[in-house]
């Protein structure tokens, strides 16, 4: 471990020791440290503890201890170093754990130390507790900014470093740390080719290099000697031994999916055994491996709906119309030219008729091997049998929609800015909407996100996304420069006076966009 403590903060550690000691105690205990903190009255753990009305005075007497232990005439002969309790070794963990979380430098400062404390049941955490101070109170105390303490010093002495192999317990944690977290560094570097060459996202594989950084960070917390001089690679038993599942992939996907169980089973390993020498540490690959699983629920969703759109470029919104036969003609005329999605847009309708509209549009698309999309409810796209449904930030929210629609439905999700975009992807969408590029005879907007937010989502994902808002064929290729493949459009085709040949001309100008729309996902 490569902790650095602030001069504060090595103080207060050296004066616990002595309190022990002077106490006469077999080991440093928490308490020994709560004193030490307010023997020095200017440390900032001592100045956060009087903000709360505690004084020095006022610890050191409900500790039942002497005041500042005066320094003696000549130095103490050196000895052994006093060993730590449990509690004590919890507290620095948990010292180093709030150090780290609030300042990647890893300065542990006697607030840390306090902190730490508080965290640590036991008479120390019950008197700082009885003033009112709890963890969440210290928190905002912890900001780097309010590490001052000087400039910080290895502490090799005070703290032992991690102790990675425990005589007698047989287990050899060197190997099994070292051989997991190179499995895990593996794993997630053969889900990154995949996202990066297959899938072209450069969101996801910004997010992958991410949690493989991390994870070095993460390792970089072991004894990496300790770690180096156990690997015996020559000597493992499980070599050689090779299940015939282990061999077989039948496809890239396969081996995408085989890996991000590879690395979060390491990842599982490492936090497992990590909890014999540093909780902390262990809680750090905990988050890895959940940062894990939402990577391959990203990457699946992704490569799904990358391989289920495919082509699908021109998505055409119908509705409002007077007649189910007014419905039935326009939706065929836009089939006929070319679209390749319907979604049904009903505002008014009651419905029991919006689901007989609906059923009619399923038969149609069908027919043509469209998609058929249903907006704003999930009840209605699954009675009616639609492929997905649609739902704007007011709509119920995806996790709702999944719920109705089951795991295979595409779900699609409009989106106004960049952070509704990341949050749509996090969320799992299977195709965002973005938009509104242009004003819009079809819906009022007050603001239009305009093409700044086509080129943002152009940047920022592979997801299928369509532009949306008043677009037809006098204006589809600016929204196409500006780095769209798909579009949804409503007016453009249905109020046109041949929607099949207004659906077409709009085709023919997405189809003239080189094809860089990856259907052949394997
Ligand atoms: C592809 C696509 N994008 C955006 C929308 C708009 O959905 P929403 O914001 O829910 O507004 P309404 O369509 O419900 O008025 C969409 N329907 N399709
Ligand atoms: C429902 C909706 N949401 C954003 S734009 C839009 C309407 C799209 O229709 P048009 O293509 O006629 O502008
Ligand atoms: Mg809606």
């Amino acid at each position: 471990m490569q902790e650095t403590f602030t001069e504060g903060a090595i103080r207060a550690l050296e004066r616990a020791e002595k309190r022990a000691r002077h106490r006469d105690a077999e080991a440093v205990e928490p308490t020994d440290l709560l004193a030490a903190l307010v023997d020095e009255p200017e440390s900032r753990a001592a100045e956060i503890l009087a903000q709360f009305g505690l004084e020095p005075s006022q610890v050191w007497s409900a500790l039942g201890v002497a005041a500042p232990l005066t320094e003696p005439e000549e130095p103490e002969p050196a000895g052994d170093v006093l060993p730590q309790s449990p509690a004590f070794r919890t507290a620095m963990s948990d010292a180093k754990y709030q150090a780290r979380a609030f300042d990647r430098a890893r300065l542990v400062g006697t607030e840390h130390l306090l902190a730490g404390l508080v965290a640590a049941p036991g008479p120390a955490a019950d008197l700082v507790a009885g003033a009112g101070i709890e963890l969440e109170n210290l928190l905002r105390h912890l900001s780097p900014e309010s590490a001052v303490e000087t400039s910080p010093l290895p502490l090799d002495t005070e703290i032992p470093p991690l102790e990675l192999t425990e005589p007698g317990q047989g287990v050899d944690l060197g190997r099994i740390l070292d051989a997991s977290a190179n499995r895990a560094r593996e794993g997630l570097r053969v889900v990154e080719d995949y996202v990066r060459f297959a899938l072209d996202d450069s969101g996801l594989t910004r997010r992958i290099k991410d949690v493989r950084h991390r994870l070095a960070a993460a390792v970089q917390g072991l004894d990496l000697d300790t770690l180096i001089g156990s690997r015996d690679t020559r000597g493992d038993v499980g070599t050689h031994i090779m299940t015939a599942s282990e061999q077989a992939r039948e496809n890239p996907r396969a081996v995408l999916t085989a890996n991000f169980k590879r690395t979060a089973e390491a990842l599982r390993t490492l936090e497992e055994y990590t909890k014999l020498i540093d909780v902390w540490l262990s809680g750090r690959f905990e988050v890895l491996r959940y940062d894990v699983y939402t990577l391959e629920k990203l990457t699946l969703t992704a490569a799904g709906s990358k391989r289920s759109l495919g082509e699908a470029r021109l998505m055409v919104l119908v509705g409002g119309l007077p007649t189910l036969g007014d419905l039935t003609w326009v939706v065929g005329e836009a089939l006929a030219g070319g679209a390749d999605l319907i979604q049904l847009r009903e505002k008014d309708l009651p419905d029991r008729e919006w689901l007989q509209r609906a059923r009619e549009v399923r038969i149609l698309t069908a027919q043509a091997r469209a998609r058929f999309i249903l907006n704003d409810r999930p009840d209605l796209a699954r009675l009616a049998g639609a492929d997905g449904v649609h739902l704007g930030q007011d709509d119920v929210t995806l996790r709702d929609a999944r719920r109705i629609v089951g795991p295979l439905s595409l779900i699609g999700v409009s989106t106004h800015d960049r952070p509704q975009l990341e949050q749509a992807i996090l969320a799992g969408a299977g195709y965002l909407g973005v938009g509104p590029v242009f004003s819009s005879t079809t819906k009022d907007f007050s603001d239009l996100a305009g093409l700044a937010f086509v080129r943002q989502a152009a940047e920022t994902t592979t997801l299928p996304w369509y532009a949306i808002g008043g677009i037809h064929e006098e204006n589809i290729e600016q929204v196409l420069e500006a780095g769209a493949s798909r579009v949804a459009v409503s007016s453009a085709v249905v109020r046109a006076p041949s929607p099949r040949r207004a659906a077409a001309a709009l085709r023919a100008r997405l189809e003239a966009v080189g094809s860089n729309l990856a259907s052949d996902l394997p």
